[in-house]
């Protein structure tokens, strides 16, 4: 356990790039960042603090924590809240970006889809389970394909609700790309109408955030939304 608690801590590194910086100002500017304080703490001293308390969470629902089953549980959900799907929380895991100059004059619509994520919502912290679309034209700059998947993960593993997470890709991208023309769409299933509450197993959400001739123009924005 030990080497998993220096793992998180040593992973990460310690400036931030300057995507993450622009990015971060993009959104904090647009009023689209996730609501955050700074709380001063490592990513240590939360791991420790979560664990704590989901100690206490566990323990309050009457199950024993000697059971060599569940013994090791608060440490398992400190790990992966810290770690896992709440890493994004975290600039310092913005994904390393790969921007390259559009020398090819590239002016027709990329469009990637059916890019699988898993969210979590932060009314009930259970899954989001969801397929995102995104596309753009490009203008100055292209963006590494891999990267636009890379952006989905990154804002799917904060609390979230469809719609901000919808619209922090697109900020991310217009920011990176230099351009309005983006576009975002996403199909999603939350385990919170799923599995508790209405219980609904079959219903989904789709959130839509268009920019610049997506939004202006009728053919560009019928392109992004036909099916594939
Ligand atoms: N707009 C939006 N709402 C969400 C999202 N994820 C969950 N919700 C909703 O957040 C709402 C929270 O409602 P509350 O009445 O405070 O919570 P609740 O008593 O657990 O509500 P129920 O889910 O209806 O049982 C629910 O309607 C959820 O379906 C999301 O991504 N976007
Ligand atoms: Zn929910």
């Amino acid at each position: 356990m030990k080497a998993e608690i220096a793992e998180l801590t040593n992973s990460t590194p310690i400036i931030l790039s300057k995507e993450a910086q622009l990015v971060r100002d993009a959104l904090i500017k647009s009023g689209l960042e996730t609501p955050m304080i700074d709380n001063g703490l490592s990513t240590e001293e939360k791991y420790t603090r979560i664990k704590s308390a989901f100690t206490d969470v566990v323990e309050t629902l009457g199950l024993d924590l000697t059971d060599d089953s569940l013994a090791e549980t608060p440490h398992r959900i400190a790990k992966m809240y810290v770690k896992e799907i709440f890493s994004g929380l975290d600039y310092k895991q913005f994904p390393k970006i790969t921007v390259i100059e559009n020398k090819m004059k590239v002016d027709e619509m990329v469009k990637v889809s059916d890019i699988s994520f898993t969210s979590t919502c932060e009314h009930h912290f259970v899954t989001i389970d969801g397929l995102a679309k995104v596309a753009y034209l490009p203008k100055s700059k292209i963006i590494g394909l891999s990267k636009i998947n890379r952006i989905v993960r990154f804002f799917a593993q904060r609390p979230q609700v469809q719609e901000r997470l919808t619209q922090q890709i697109l900020v991310t991208l217009q920011a990176l790309l230099e351009t309005d023309n983006v576009a975002v769409s996403i199909s999603a299933v939350h385990f919170c109408v799923k599995a508790r509450g209405v219980m609904d197993a079959s219903s989904s959400t789709q959130t839509t955030a268009l920019g610049g001739l997506f939004k202006r123009s009728d053919k560009t924005r019928g392109e992004f939304l036909a099916r594939s």
